[in-house]
C-alpha cells in the first residue's frame, strides 16, 4: 500500500516547477531560501542538466541555497562579480492581496531582501496556506539583530507594541544564529496596519540589521494550491 501524497508537499513541488520554467537561458538567477525554494532549484538543476537552458549562473539567499544549488549543479556567483540580477525566486511566510510578504522563518530574510530587491522580476512561491487579508495575521516579523543589542532591540520592540522572542534552535541548545552570526528576535503584532511604516520603523532601532517585511518588492506570486486532489497553480 502507498502512503498518501501530502497535499502541501504537492502543491510546493508543483509551484517550484512552474518557478523554475520561467528561468530562460543565459540569466543571473537569484535564488531563494527554504522547503518551497528548494524545488525550485531541484527543477532548475534539471532543466540546466537535460539541456533545456543553459548559461544559468545562480545568487544564493542562504548556506541552505547554496548548499542545494551545487547539488543541483546550478553555477554560482557573487553580487560583487555581476551587475544585475535578472530575476528571483523566492518563498514566503505571508503574503497580503498587495503581494506584501513577510518572510524569514528560515532566518534567511536579510540576504533575501538584497537579492530580491535587486531582481528584475522577482517572484514569490508560496502554498495556499500563506495567503492573508492582512500581513501579521498569523506569523510573526522576524527581526535579526546583532548579539550585544538584543536586550535594548527586544525593549524597544515592547514599547513599539510588539511581543518580542527571541527564536531558539531546534536540536541546538540556545538561540537560532543567522548566517552573518546574528540573533533573530520574532515579532507577534497585534495589527500590522501600515506594512510600509512598521518595516522602516522597525529598521531604525540601533542593533536591527533587517526585518521580515517585504513591501513593493514582488512582481509575480506563484500559488500552490490542491484542487480534486491534484496540485494546481494560480497566479496573483
Ligand atoms: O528565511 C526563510 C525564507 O524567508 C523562506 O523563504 C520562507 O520562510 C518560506 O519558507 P518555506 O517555503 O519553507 O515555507
Amino acid at each position: 500500500m502507498t502512503a498518501a501524497a501530502d497535499p502541501v508537499k504537492l502543491m510546493k513541488q508543483e509551484v517550484g516547477r512552474a518557478a523554475a520554467n520561467l528561468i530562460q537561458s543565459n540569466s543571473i538567477v537569484g535564488l531563494g531560501t527554504g522547503s518551497t525554494t528548494a524545488y525550485a532549484i531541484q527543477f532548475i538543476g534539471e532543466r540546466l542538466k537535460s539541456g533545456e537552458i543553459k548559461d544559468i549562473v545562480g545568487v544564493p539567499t542562504s548556506f541552505q541555497a547554496e548548499v542545494l544549488s551545487k547539488q543541483y549543479g546550478i553555477p554560482l556567483t557573487t553580487l560583487d562579480a555581476i551587475d544585475h540580477i535578472d530575476i528571483a525566486i523566492d518563498g514566503a511566510d505571508e503574503v497580503d492581496p498587495q503581494k506584501n510578504l513577510i518572510k524569514g522563518g528560515g532566518a534567511a530574510h536579510t540576504r533575501e531582501k538584497v537579492v530580491d530587491y535587486l531582481a528584475n522580476q522577482f517572484i514569490v512561491v508560496i502554498d495556499s496556506g500563506k495567503l492573508v487579508d492582512k500581513l501579521g495575521s498569523v506569523f510573526a516579523v522576524p527581526v535579526e539583530v546583532i548579539p550585544m543589542a538584543v536586550t535594548p532591540v527586544m525593549n524597544a520592540i515592547a514599547k513599539l507594541g510588539g511581543k518580542p522572542e527571541l527564536r531558539m534552535g531546534v536540536k541546538k541548545a540556545g538561540p537560532v544564529v543567522t548566517d552573518q552570526g546574528n540573533l533573530v528576535v520574532d515579532v507577534k503584532f497585534d495589527d500590522i496596519p501600515d506594512p510600509v511604516n512598521l518595516e522602516k520603523t522597525l529598521n531604525n532601532i540601533p542593533g536591527v540589521l533587517e526585518n521580515g517585511i517585504f513591501v513593493n518588492c514582488a512582481d509575480k506570486v506563484l500559488i500552490g494550491e490542491v484542487k480534486d486532489g491534484k496540485p494546481v497553480v494560480q497566479e496573483m
